[in-house]
């Protein structure tokens, strides 16, 4: 288990050192338009399984929105800050 924070310190990292076989790496390096539309699907699918599936599949789609939120922050040179700072 890890925060919002955590997985951020982690994808930071993996931005930066790029280690090989990382999926993030390979979603940023696919750049903003095909991680919107990650982002998209994983919204509708969290929106599905709130609908018809219950929490515990609503939980997994949300965990994977906010993954997708994080990738689409750092393909877009944002910090956490930045972002917090609307909340
Ligand atoms: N939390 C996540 C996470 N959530 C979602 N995803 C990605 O989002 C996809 C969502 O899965 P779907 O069920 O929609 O499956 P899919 O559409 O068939 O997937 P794809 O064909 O798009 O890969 C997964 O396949 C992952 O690629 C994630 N990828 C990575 N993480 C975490 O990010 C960290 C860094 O990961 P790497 O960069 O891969 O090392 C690790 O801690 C991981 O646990």
């Amino acid at each position: 288990m890890k925060t919002f924070e955590e997985l951020w310190a982690e994808l930071s990292e993996k931005a930066q050192t790029r280690p090989e076989g990382s999926g993030t790496v390979k979603q940023l390096d696919a750049g903003v338009h095909a991680i919107g539309k990650k982002l998209i699907e994983e919204a509708a699918e969290s929106w599905m399984a709130a609908r018809f599936e219950g929490k515990e599949a609503t939980a997994l789609e949300i965990s994977q929105l906010l993954y997708h939120a994080q990738v689409l922050m750092l393909a877009s040179g944002l910090t956490l800050d930045d972002v917090y700072s609307h909340l």
